[in-house]
Formats: structure tokens, C-alpha cells, sequence
């Protein structure tokens, strides 16, 4: 799915008026009729609807709304908040055909004190153009303070949030629900805006489909279509050799469920043959506890340089997972080294490997081609520096992927997938009961056995992303957020696997 900017958001517009065609108001009615069934689908028509409005199309769609839920006897009050001497046509057009007296408001202590009931915010959408300040700030800030009693619903976007670039000087509604239209804006994808949208609920208005086909836009999101398309069924006369080996280099003293959670995930991905590569603490602990995978240690308790005279020797690995546990060990570094220089395929590379290499950053320039970087943001803004904002760190993560020819898989909720033409992929799957040491272990794991049974990195990484964060759900949904761990995410691979065929 495509994520579009405001510029391009307004383009559909037009050309779905043009080209449908349907006359504005029309779309307008459309979008506000959507929002309309959704509250009454979610709240009781017992229950007064407070609906701000600006004086552009969001304020048109709240007045439309009004009036869809007046005709649906649920109580409503209208609030015009002056946001400027300009109203657009669609607005006028909608305040002539409110059945009710609407109250304005052109200052902050204006605003009613409401304590029940639901408010709607359509004050301001993506048509806004700098940032809120003033009587219009102290508006929003009354308006925030109600949250606790009662639910804010924002319409297309929360007021004041800019939806391509940063909205930390700007003042915004925080709504409890967004309901959205069409298309995700790349600004909820970010988690400074978490507070600002709340649930995200996107809303189909039937923008055109062909000028959606035809937009070309940076940034996607990674949905169940996207990767049904990508995944391959095995082959019936299929061997263990049809599936690659893969080599996991991982753990150390006490982190010996690093490596054993990523070769468990590793297997249960697909891979034909995993060897793991381990200090000798760990031979016991992934010989009992992970029986299919071939396990070889370093003499030490940390990886020594030995690894990497491994790959030399036995070059039959189709690729490496490299960095769960490990340590950053002086020697553990040099063997890195010496590994980036040997191995030139695709490799995966987390954790403390890339701890490793953002002390030695001339590191970067050797990692193979189409390699895969999972850093979560700590451990990204130490190998390539803090930003002072988020649309600025993606920025830097798509400068980075294209510089270095790999793909960057930044973790968090909506984890952003840099690829080396420049293009982002966000992934939609996950939750917060992912946020439990081992889960990017897990990820790890799968992403190697992905790109070991043949899957090129691009589909590796989509893929992978995915389906460890449907595991992830699926984990959550039997067990709870709270109760999963992160080898649950692996106990219901099998259940995401056998919904991937088409
Ligand atoms: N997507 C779709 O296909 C569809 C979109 N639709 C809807 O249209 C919405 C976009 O409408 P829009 O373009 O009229 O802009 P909108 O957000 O109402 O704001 C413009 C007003 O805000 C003002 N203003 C701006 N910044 C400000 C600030 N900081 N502080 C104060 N004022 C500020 C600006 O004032 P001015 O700059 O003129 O002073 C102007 O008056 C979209 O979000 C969706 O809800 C649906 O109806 C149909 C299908
Ligand atoms: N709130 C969340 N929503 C979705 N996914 C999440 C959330 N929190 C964590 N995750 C996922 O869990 C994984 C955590 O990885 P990481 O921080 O490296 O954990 P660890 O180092 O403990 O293995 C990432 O893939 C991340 O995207
Ligand atoms: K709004």
C-alpha cells in the first residue's frame, strides 16, 4: 500500500473529482458519511457528539458529519473555531445544510467545558500550512484536557500534526482514534506522533484507483497482499540442499539465548541446514536445547578471530546471521573484521555486530552488498549519529541504505525498511508485546533462514519483517501482550507460514 503526502493526497482528490468523476461536495459527503457510520458503529446515539470544526474541507467534513448524525438523533453541538476570514466552498456549502445553530469560537477560553459525551476534532487537516501558535494553540491545549473523560476522535489527521515532516513546534490535538482517509500519512508511521493519533482507523473514500496504481511515492507500507506475493511454496522434490545453509555466528557467556533463540527461528523458517557457531559456554546449552542445528565452538568464552579462518576454509555457507549475543570483545571485533573481508555475499548482520562496527566505522565500506542491517534505533543512531527529529532519521536511513547498498531495517512499531534505491517499506505487523528481550533475535534468525533457502534480500527482509511481527500477533492474541516471550514468536511461525500461499 502507498503512503502519499499531503500534496499528493490533494492530487487524488482532484483527480478522482475529474476523472470518477464526482463533484467535490459529493467526495466530501462520501468521506464524512464513512466517518459517520464508524461512530455510530462504535458509540451509542445516547451520547452527545461535540464536533470542532475549522473553516477548510476538515471543517467541511465535520459539518457534514453533524449533520449525518443529527439525522441519526444523536445530540450534536457544532463549534466553528475561526481559524481564518477564508472559508472554502465545500464548508459553506455544508453550513448552509446544518439543521443546527453552530457556536464560534475565536479564543481559547471559549472553549466549553465538556464532561460527557464524545468530541470530534475537524479543525484542521492536511491543508495545514505552518505550524499552530496562539489562541489557536490554547484551543487545542482546553481541547487535550478533556481526554481523560472522554474520547477524541480526529478527523483525517489530528489538528496540528503535519503529516510529512515534524510536528514538534506545533501545537496538536491528541486523539484517542484517527479516523483516516484512504491512505496511511507517513507522519503516523513515526513514534514522536504516537500521542497525536492514537488508534489509527483508515476510512476507504473511493479515491480513483488508477491515479493510487500510478503515483510513485518512496514510502509503503508492507500488508498481507505484498508479501502473499512474495513468498514461495517449497518445492514437492525438494532436499535439505534445496534450502541453503546457513551459518549463525552468536552468543557469548551469559548470552547463550541469543543464539539459541535465532537458530530456533532460523529452522523454523525454513532453512535447510543451520550451523551455529558459538564460544565454548554454549556448545552443551544449543547441542540440548536446539538438537537440528550443527553446532561449532571457539576455544573461548567470547568469539575469538577463529570465525572467520571458518568461512575461509568452508565456503558452502549461502549466508551468514551474525551478531545475537555476542559481545563486543576486542577479539570478537577483529574477527568481524576479517569475516566482512572474506564473505562477500548477503549477510544479516544485528545486535552486537553492528555494536562493533559503529566503534570501527571504516567496517561499513566491507559489509557485502545487499546486506541486512536490523538496528533498533539505539543501536542505529550509534552507527550513523543522532538527528534531531524522526523525518530527519529516516531521512539518514534512506542516505544510508543507498550509500552503503544495503537494506537498514530500523525496529520499532511500524519497523522502516531502507532498501539501497532509496525506497522505504513500513511494516505493519507487531506489537507491543514484542518489546521483550529476544524478539530481535528471533527476527534475526528468520531473516537468515530466509535469505539461506535462496529469497533475495529485498524479499527476505519484507517477509521477514512480516511474518515475525504475525507471529508476534498471533503470540499476543493466545497469550497476551504481557504474558508472551519472544520464543513464542517462533511457536506460531508455523500458523503465519501456512496463511502465506495464495
Ligand atoms: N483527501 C481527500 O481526498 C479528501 C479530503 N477531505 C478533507 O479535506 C481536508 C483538507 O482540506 P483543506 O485542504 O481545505 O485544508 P484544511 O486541513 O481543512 O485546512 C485549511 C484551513 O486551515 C487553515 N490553516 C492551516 N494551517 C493553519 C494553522 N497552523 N493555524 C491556523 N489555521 C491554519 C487555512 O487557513 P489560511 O492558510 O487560509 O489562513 C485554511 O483555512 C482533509 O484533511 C480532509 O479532511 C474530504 O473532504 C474529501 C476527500
Ligand atoms: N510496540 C511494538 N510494536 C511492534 N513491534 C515491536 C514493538 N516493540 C518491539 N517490536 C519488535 O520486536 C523486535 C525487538 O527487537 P530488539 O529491540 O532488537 O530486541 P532484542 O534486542 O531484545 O532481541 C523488533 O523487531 C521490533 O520491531
Ligand atoms: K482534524
Amino acid at each position: 500500500m502507498k503512503i502519499l503526502s499531503a500534496q499528493q493526497i490533494k492530487a487524488a482528490d482532484a483527480y478522482t473529482i475529474a476523472n470518477e468523476p464526482i463533484s467535490s461536495i459529493d467526495l466530501m459527503e462520501r468521506a464524512a458519511s464513512a466517518c459517520a457510520q464508524w461512530i455510530s458503529a462504535h458509540f451509542s446515539s445516547s451520547e452527545t457528539v461535540h464536533i470542532f470544526c475549522g473553516k477548510g474541507n476538515n471543517g467541511g467534513d465535520g459539518l457534514a458529519i453533524a449533520r449525518l448524525l443529527w439525522e441519526q438523533d444523536y445530540k450534536v453541538q457544532v463549534y466553528i473555531v475561526e481559524v481564518s476570514l477564508h472559508a472554502t466552498d465545500d464548508f459553506t456549502a455544508n453550513l448552509e445544510k446544518l439543521p443546527i445553530q453552530p457556536q464560534y469560537i475565536h479564543a481559547s477560553h471559549e472553549v466549553p467545558s465538556i464532561t460527557t459525551g464524545i468530541v470530534v476534532d475537524a479543525i484542521l487537516g492536511t491543508g495545514l500550512n505552518r505550524p499552530v501558535e496562539g489562541w489557536l494553540a490554547g484551543v487545542f491545549h482546553h481541547i487535550n484536557n478533556l481526554q481523560q473523560q472522554i474520547p477524541i476522535l480526529s478527523i483525517d489527521v489530528p489538528s496540528g500534526m503535519m503529516i510529512d515532516s515534524s510536528s514538534e513546534k506545533s501545537t496538536c490535538i491528541h486523539a484517542r482514534y484517527t479516523l483516516s482517509f484512504e491512505v496511511y500519512k507517513l507522519g503516523f508511521l513515526l513514534p514522536e506522533n504516537a500521542e497525536r493519533v492514537g488508534e489509527i482507523v483508515l476510512l476507504p473514500i473511493g479515491l480513483h484507483p488508477e491515479f493510487l496504481q500510478r503515483e510513485s511515492t518512496p514510502y509503503h507500507i508492507v500488508d498481507a497482499a505484498m508479501v502473499r506475493a512474495l513468498y514461495q511454496p517449497r518445492k514437492s522434490f525438494a532436499h535439505k540442499g534445496t534450502y541453503g545453509h546457513a551459518l549463525l555466528i552468536a552468543g557469548s557467556y551469559g548470552k547463550i539465548g541469543a543464539a539459541v533463540l535465532s537458530a530456533k527461528a532460523c529452522l523454523r523458517s525454513g532453512v535447510g541446514l543451520l550451523t551455529t557457531y558459538l564460544p565454548s559456554c554454549g556448545y552443551n546449552i544449543m547441542q540440548t536445547s536446539v538438537p537440528e542445528a550443527m553446532c561449532i565452538t571457539d576455544p573461548r568464552n567470547e568469539l575469538s578471530m577463529q570465525f572467520y579462518t571458518l568461512v575461509q576454509e568452508k565456503q558452502q555457507y549461502n549466508t551468514i546471521g551474525i551478531g545475537p549475543g555476542l559481545g563486543t570483545d576486542v577479539s570478537t571485533a577483529k574477527g568481524l573484521e576479517k569475516l566482512l573481508l572474506q564473505y562477500k555475499q548477503a549477510m544479516v548482520i544485528d545486535a552486537d555486530a553492528l555494536n562493533i562496527i559503529s566503534q570501527y566505522p571504516r567496517l561499513l565500506d566491507q559489509i557485502p552488498a545487499n546486506s541486512i542491517l536490523t538496528p533498533h534505533p539505539k543501536e542505529f543512531e550509534r552507527l550513523f549519529g543522532a538527528t534531531s527529529n524522526q523525518f530527519e532519521r529516516l531521512s539518514l536511513l534512506r542516505e544510508k541504505a543507498v550509500q552503503y547498498k544495503l537494506y537498514i531495517l530500523l525496529k520499532g512499531k511500524f519497523s522502516a525498511i531502507a532498501c539501497p534505491d532509496g525506497v522505504v517499506y513500513f511494516n505493519s505487523t507487531g506489537n507491543p508485546g514484542m518489546a521483550t528481550g529476544g524478539s530481535g533475535d528471533v527476527l534475526t534468525g528468520i531473516l537468515t533462514g530466509l535469505l539461506a533457502q535462496g529469497y533475495q534480500s529485498k524479499v527476505a527482509v519484507l517477509l521477514g519483517a512480516y511474518i515475525h511481527g504475525a507471529a508476534g500477533d498471533a503470540a499476543a492474541e493466545q497469550l497476551s501482550q504481557e504474558a508472551m516471550v519472544a520464543g513464542d514468536i517462533i511457536d506460531f511461525l508455523g500458523e503465519i507460514f501456512k496463511k502465506l500461499p495464495n
